[in-house]
């Protein structure tokens, strides 16, 4: 029997932004069910790649595709394979104006044409999901940080995506929600049945939740492999980044810079 068709498949992938190239030679298979770590320090391309991803910015060359099929070019297409996608991006994002509940709807009110009472239960199920069903009426200015996050990972789930992308999920937060909301992302992935790619350079909060870590530094892959084969790596490389080393083999402000000069 053949395995089934990667969520995620980027094969030989160039990724330019602004007439330079910001990465190169990305091949990488996410499988259905797993949480894949995607770090790499400030501005190695984490959020191009991202980017790649939902289909907001072609490849120079190689391919992407999602859920088996490759990434559609016209808008209409575009747009219906980006309603299986469910982004939290960095910071919470959330309307300041609106409730919890009133945050989490919007989705399903911009996408779907279903009866309020039933936007409104599948709302609750939502805020339930991540163990905040009691602040459904709550302001995002009443919420701690980790809650707002929370609210915005509920907001995500909206339209029950089978994958979901997180972009820095635990900026700003102290290390216990860092914790809670990173214990939550593994629990919503296998009870909901879902594929997580979570970008980040907390490496520690994220690495017990992943399955699988790719590290990118100086406009590539520099490490792909379990978490356990990331913590026990010698490569210097990505030691510098892990150990969080300002010197070493990563010119931190310059991986733009290589990767072109390499291209
Ligand atoms: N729209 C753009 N046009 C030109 N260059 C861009 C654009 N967006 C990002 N870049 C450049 O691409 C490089 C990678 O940026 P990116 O935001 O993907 O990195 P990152 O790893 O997500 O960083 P961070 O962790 O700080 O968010 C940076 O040098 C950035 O200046």
């Amino acid at each position: 029997m053949n395995a089934p068709a990667p969520i995620v498949r980027l094969d030989r992938v160039r990724l330019d932004r602004g007439g330079r190239t910001i990465l190169r030679d990305i091949s990488l298979e996410v499988p259905k069910g797993q949480v894949v770590a995607v770090l790499g320090p400030s501005g190695s391309g984490k959020s191009t790649l991202l980017a790649a991803l939902t289909g907001e910015l072609e490849p120079a060359s190689g391919t992407v595709e999602v859920f088996g099929r490759p990434m559609p070019t016209r808008n209409r297409d575009l747009l219906e394979l980006r309603k299986g996608i469910g982004v939290m991006l960095q910071g919470n994002g959330l309307l300041t104006d609106l409730t919890a509940a009133e945050n989490v709807a919007l989705p399903l009110r911009a996408h779907t044409t279903l009866p309020k009472p039933v936007i409104e239960r599948l709302v609750r199920m939502k805020l339930h999901a991540v163990g905040l069903r009691a602040a459904a009426d709550a302001f995002p200015r009443e919420l701690s940080g980790g809650m707002a996050r929370r609210v915005a990972l509920a907001r995500a789930l909206a339209l029950d995506p089978p994958l979901m992308i997180y972009d820095e999920p635990l900026t700003g937060l102290d290390p216990i929600a860092s914790g809670v909301v990173m214990s939550l992302v593994r629990r919503l992935n296998d009870t909901l049945g879902l594929t997580s790619i979570v970008v980040t350079h907390h490496v520690h909060e994220t690495l017990p939740v992943a399955d699988h870590a790719i590290v990118i530094a100086n406009g590539q892959i520099v490490f792909s492999g379990s978490p356990e084969a990331l913590s026990a790596t010698e490569d210097p490389l990505v030691r510098q980044f892990l150990n969080g080393e300002p010197d070493g083999p990563i010119g931190f402000d310059a991986a733009p810079r290589n990767a072109q000069e390499a291209a």
